[in-house]
């Protein structure tokens, strides 16, 4: 089995609650627009952990320590499954090095973004874990 494995990054947002940031994918064409959590596949060997902190020193050119595993997992093809882990963000400010664009957004922004459609279909299995972690005041 190989593993996608992407990452949670929240902050805390100014008048309470928190931050989740999502990237906006730029291919393939069947999903560019939509907005994952950021990461990628895990390379022969490696643990889920230092893929991620690999692939978000990539992606968003910042340095994060990998945490726990979000529950939800999902199956994306026979051979590849998609994970989540949070992240923590210790050095950089993330910037879209390969992805269209970057956002913050709170419990509310991801409730809409995901009734419109705008997540990649996959990660709405994340939405009730991510909302939970966003509403923590
Ligand atoms: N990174 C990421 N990929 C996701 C998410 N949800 C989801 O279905 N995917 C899918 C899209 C892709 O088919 C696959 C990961 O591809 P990727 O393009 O991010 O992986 P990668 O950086 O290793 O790049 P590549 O070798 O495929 O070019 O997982 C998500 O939240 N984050």
């Amino acid at each position: 089995m190989r593993y996608v494995v992407a990452g949670a990054l929240l902050r805390e947002r100014a008048g309470g609650g928190r931050e989740l940031l999502l990237a906006q994918r730029s291919y393939p064409p069947e999903v560019a627009g939509l907005w994952e959590l950021p990461g990628g596949k895990c390379g022969p060997g490696e643990t889920r952990a230092a893929a991620l902190e690999r692939e978000l020193d990539e992606e968003l050119d910042v340095r994060v320590v990998a945490g726990a595993p979000l529950t939800e997992q999902v199956r994306l093809r026979e051979d590849l499954l998609l994970v989540a882990h949070w992240a923590e963000l210790v050095a950089g400010t993330p910037r879209a090095v390969e992805h269209q664009d970057l956002i913050w957004v709170d419990a509310a922004e991801l409730a809409a973004l995901a009734a419109r459609g705008a997540l990649v279909p996959a990660d709405t299995a994340w939405l009730p874990e991510l909302t939970v972690a966003l509403d923590v005041r």
